[in-house]
């Protein structure tokens, strides 16, 4: 029985590892991370030149790496003042500092167990459990003689109220942002990363979880917005940085696709219709934020006469860092035997801190699917 003077809130931590996606930071990094982002996918070579010139357009260099040095920086600041000592890690799936390296990094300097925070809010392969499979992997690679850390992925946050409140704050801001006698009629379309529907089908311990967290949380965004406001903004999910092969289907309406229908709606109509697009699937500005969005989808907007506004992803606001803490120290207790209360809003239960055995399940069934389709 541990001296219950002695348990800190961090038990039985010894450090957090930030888990990302990683991107490329010089134009030489380009081919070689898209050719480590889709080994093995299927996808077909035009889709990789367009991508590729997404990042030639930004000098080569993704916004995501700098993202998450921010986000350790504000996280780092945000542990310290509340009396937490713990070394923050970070490792990516794609790209430097690769999660094996940091892993082995970790064992190095004697980490036992960490926390691991993955800059991906929702259930699916691609957003889960291909993170805990290289989690797991990474823990596989720990060169002999080093004892490798045990890593417990944190649960996924879409509907905790920290991160709920930072999509809140930013759509508000950007409504503030909009001409005065467009703001009350203004539409929220939020924005996701588009996935095979097959992927969404296999997604959550019962299918189906990665559109339904969407919906469910696009749902709970509003309504604070509603509150806020006064207004009942109408809203609405869509998709964006649709991939692999044109033959299988993903998750529709295209964000741009469905700026054309609105654009077509206010000539029928004559009422014009501003959007404010948020990007509730993105924790920070992603490449798809910087180009799919900002980019891509307000070129579509303004060619159409649609007036629009991106609003703030979570980035580092401060709730948002607040709740990444709330989520260890939830997690600490939880992994030390303690009751805990685990916010979330809406109507979609916690997601466990275990993912159960068959929990968005591996990729195996699209890729045999694309593997038919080609
Ligand atoms: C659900 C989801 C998230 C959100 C969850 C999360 O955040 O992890 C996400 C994030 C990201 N996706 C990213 C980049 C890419 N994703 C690709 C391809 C794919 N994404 C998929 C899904 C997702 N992706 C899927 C089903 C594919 C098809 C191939 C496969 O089945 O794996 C490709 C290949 C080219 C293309 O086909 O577009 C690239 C370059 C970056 C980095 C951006 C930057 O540099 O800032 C980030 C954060
Ligand atoms: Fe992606």
């Amino acid at each position: 029985m541990p001296n219950p003077e002695t348990v800190r809130p961090t038990d039985p931590y010894d450090a957090v590892l930030l888990v990302s996606f990683g991107g490329p930071e010089r134009p030489e990094d380009v081919v070689p991370f898209l050719e480590n982002v889709t080994r093995g996918r299927g996808i077909p070579r035009e889709r990789l030149e367009v991508v590729g010139e997404h990042y030639y357009l930004f000098g080569g260099r993704s916004p995501i790496n700098d993202q998450n040095r921010a986000l350790i920086a504000a996280l780092s600041a945000d542990l310290e003042a509340h009396g937490i000592d713990l070394p923050i890690y970070w490792g990516n799936r794609n790209w430097d500092p690769y999660l094996d390296d940091v892993v082995a990094q970790m064992a190095r300097d004697g980490v036992r167990r960490a926390a691991c925070l993955v800059t991906s809010a929702y259930s699916s392969w691609s957003s889960c459990r291909q993170y805990r499979d290289n989690l797991e992997a990474a823990v596989a690679a720990v060169p002999d003689g080093l004892v490798a850390p045990r890593l417990d992925k944190i649960r996924a946050y879409y509907h905790h109220p920290g991160f709920v409140q930072a999509s809140v704050d930013g759509v508000l801001d950007a409504l503030a942002d909009l001409p005065a006698e467009v703001r009350d009629d203004a539409r929220l379309v939020f924005v996701t990363h588009s996935i095979p529907t097959a992927m969404n089908d296999e997604s959550g311990p019962d299918g189906g979880a990665y559109l339904a967290q969407h919906l469910d949380v696009v749902g709970v965004v509003a309504d604070a917005v509603q509150e806020a406001t006064g207004v009942a903004h109408e809203r609405e999910l869509v998709f964006c940085s649709r991939s692999g092969s044109p033959r299988t289907p993903w998750l529709e309406p295209d964000v741009n696709d469905r700026l054309a229908e609105l654009a077509d709606e206010q000539e029928r109509t004559g009422r014009r219709q501003a959007v404010v697009m948020v990007p509730v699937g993105f924790v920070s500005d992603h490449m798809e934020v910087a180009f799919d969005l900002d980019t891509e989808a307000m070129a579509t907007a303004e060619r159409l006469g649609l007036t629009a506004r991106r609003s703030a992803s979570a980035s580092t606001h401060p709730a948002f860092v607040a709740a990444l803490r709330e989520l260890v120290l939830e997690r600490a207790a939880a992994e030390r035997g303690e009751p805990v209360e685990r916010p979330a809003l809406g109507s979609l239960p916690p997601v466990a801190d275990r993912c159960p055995t068959g929990c968005c399940l591996p990729r195996r069934e699209q890729g045999s699917a694309n593997a038919l389709q080609q």
